[in-house]
């Protein structure tokens, strides 16, 4: 493991909506869990006008998390915690000369001695990234001189393909690639790094990852939740910027890489980008219309409350054709993958908060219990990524008595079963890497671009055609139109709540 050595973390976007929910918790919970260094502060920096305490009570308060430690055993935890928050208010000018911050870090270094280390954390609206790069370039906060400079970069990492790319060029004009940590919190998550176990830590699964045995592969990523504040953000991105061009392809990228020399983060992140390139671009009219579904929620009655439609919305535009339902057949062209199909769904106001990668293996080439009354013949191999995180496996075994009659049985393992099961949430693992100069499991500039290359022709045909937003009532599984992309399969595996409630052959019941 890494040495976390001393250093400071300068948050921008400090009054925001993510440095209270997710960034400072996650910071307490590495403190609780004594994985801080030493000397460690963290800096908050935005233009609303506060003083340290402002910050600090304003992260208590906005955070249901640390609000439970301000009394009982973690209180002396938590009061150690907020004495080493401190704030610094910037000039609303946008181009502003950086000096008076550089004056305070320089200051909080030297007084808490984080040895010159500083990340730097971009918690802004994305059009604010390149000019805090530049201004901390301009005071020469990007160069390791006396210490070790990084920047994390949060999502949406550009718009489209073009947008992209201009920000990784305006980027590494100030920093270098290695200096940068895109980050994306789905790679945070235990289940998806378990992925790349799964497959390469053992040796029953490998040799079966191919076209010959697997017949395809679905992936749903579902919310119960709706836009709730942040409709005027998602109203420019949609379901397919929001989820599938980052979190969802990284996942894919981790089904579909072929296994890296070692687990270093530049071998895996070439494997990755190599799968990402392999994905068939979709760029005919007739491709893309067979092959990717849209859709929004609208209104309806949830346990007996009323449920807006997307479309009524804070901040959204009532003529909106943005998704909050995208689904997607596509296919990769590689040796290992040819002629298998890929079938990816993510929305919001689904009937219960779910993600999950699910290996449909294909039926024995020669079936002698023909007439076993076996109805879903195919095995599966079920990864649940969240909430319930855990694996399992799906195979037919005889059912007792006369004859040849079979049934379906689960193999089943909970990360809740472990006897040591604290989970690190995805912030606090990322956070801890990138303090540590890990980057494996954060996206490199290529993967990105390689990213946006196959979501760019899928936006556009959505943008200029009239490809139809389909309606679903907030609470059901998407349209029914759906299921016409999964032809010839029936329908999406509609996820239990819980894994462990998904039917098994149940020999006691
Ligand atoms: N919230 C979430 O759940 C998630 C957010 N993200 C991403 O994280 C980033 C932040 O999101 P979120 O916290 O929700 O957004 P908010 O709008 O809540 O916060 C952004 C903050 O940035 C500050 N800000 C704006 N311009 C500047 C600037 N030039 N310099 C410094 N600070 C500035 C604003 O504060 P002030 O006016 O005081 O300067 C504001 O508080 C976005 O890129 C978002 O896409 C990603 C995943 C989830
Ligand atoms: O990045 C985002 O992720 C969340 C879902 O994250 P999860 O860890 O709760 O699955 C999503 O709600 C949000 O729209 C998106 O920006």
């Amino acid at each position: 493991m890494n040495k976390t050595e001393n250093q400071m973390l300068i948050i921008f976007g400090a009054s925001g909506d993510l440095t209270a929910r997710k960034l400072i918790p996650a910071i307490f919970d590495l403190a609780k869990g004594g994985h801080l260094p030493e000397n460690f502060v963290v800096l908050g920096a935005s233009r609303s006008d506060w003083t340290d305490d402002e910050f600090r009570k304003n992260v208590v308060t906005e955070s249901k998390h640390l609000a439970n430690h301000v009394d009982g055993p973690t209180k002396k935890v938590m009061q150690d915690f907020c004495d080493r928050l401190f704030y610094h208010e910037l000039s609303s000018d946008q181009d502003s000369d950086y000096s008076p911050l550089k004056k305070r870090i320089d200051a909080l270094d030297n007084e808490y001695g984080t040895g010159g280390n500083f990340i730097f954390y971009l918690s802004t609206p994305p059009s604010a990234y390149e000019p805090i790069a530049k201004s901390l370039y301009e005071q020469g906060l990007h160069a390791e001189t006396n210490g070790w400079r990084r920047l994390i970069v949060e999502k949406p990492f550009g718009y489209s393909l073009k947008t992209a790319k201009a920000l990784n060029q305006a980027l590494q004009q100030y920093f270098k690639e290695p200096q940068i940590f895109r980050i994306d919190h789905y790679l945070g998550k235990e289940t998806v790094q378990n992925l790349l176990v799964t497959r390469f830590a053992n040796s029953i699964f490998e040799p079966l990852w191919n076209r010959n045995y697997i017949h395809h592969v679905e992936i749903t990523n579902a919310e119960s939740g709706g836009v709730e504040k942040r409709g005027g953000y998602y109203d420019k991105s949609g379901a397919l910027r929001d989820m599938f061009q980052s979190h969802l392809l990284q996942i894919v990228a981790f089904i579909i890489m072929e296994p890296p020399l070692n687990a270093n983060a530049e071998e895996i992140r070439n494997e990755k980008l190599k799968a990402l390139k392999s994905l068939r671009i979709m760029n005919d009219e007739e491709t893309l219309h067979k092959n990717t579904i849209r859709a929004q929620y609208i209104s309806s009655i949830i346990d007996g409350k009323k449920v807006k439609g997307y479309r009524e919305e804070e901040n959204v535009d009532p003529n909106s054709t943005t998704e909050t339902f995208a689904a997607l057949k596509f296919f990769v062209d590689n040796w290992r993958w040819a002629d298998v199909p890929f079938y990816v769904r993510t929305a919001k106001r689904m009937p219960t908060k779910v993600t999950e990668v699910v290996i449909h293996f294909k039926t024995p080439h020669h079936q002698i219990f023909k007439d076993s009354g076996l109805q879903n013949k195919d095995n599966k191999l079920i990864i649940r990524i969240q909430p319930d995180e855990g694996i399992l496996i799906k195979f037919g075994v005889k059912v007792p008595g006369q004859g040849f009659k079979v049934e379906r049985a689960n193999l089943d393992f909970y990360y809740s079963s472990l006897v040591e099961n604290n989970i690190m949430e995805a912030y606090e693992r990322l956070l801890l890497d990138a303090m540590q100069g890990d980057a494996t499991l954060y996206a490199r500039a290529d993967e990105v671009e390689a990213a946006w290359e196959f979501v760019d022709p899928i936006l556009n045909y959505w943008a200029t055609s009239d490809a139809k937003v389909y309606g679903y009532s907030a609470g059901v599984w998407g349209p029914k139109n759906a299921d016409d992309l999964i032809d010839g399969l029936g329908m999406w595996r509609n996820p239990s709540k819980n894994l462990a409630d998904d039917a098994g052959f149940c020999v006691i019941c």
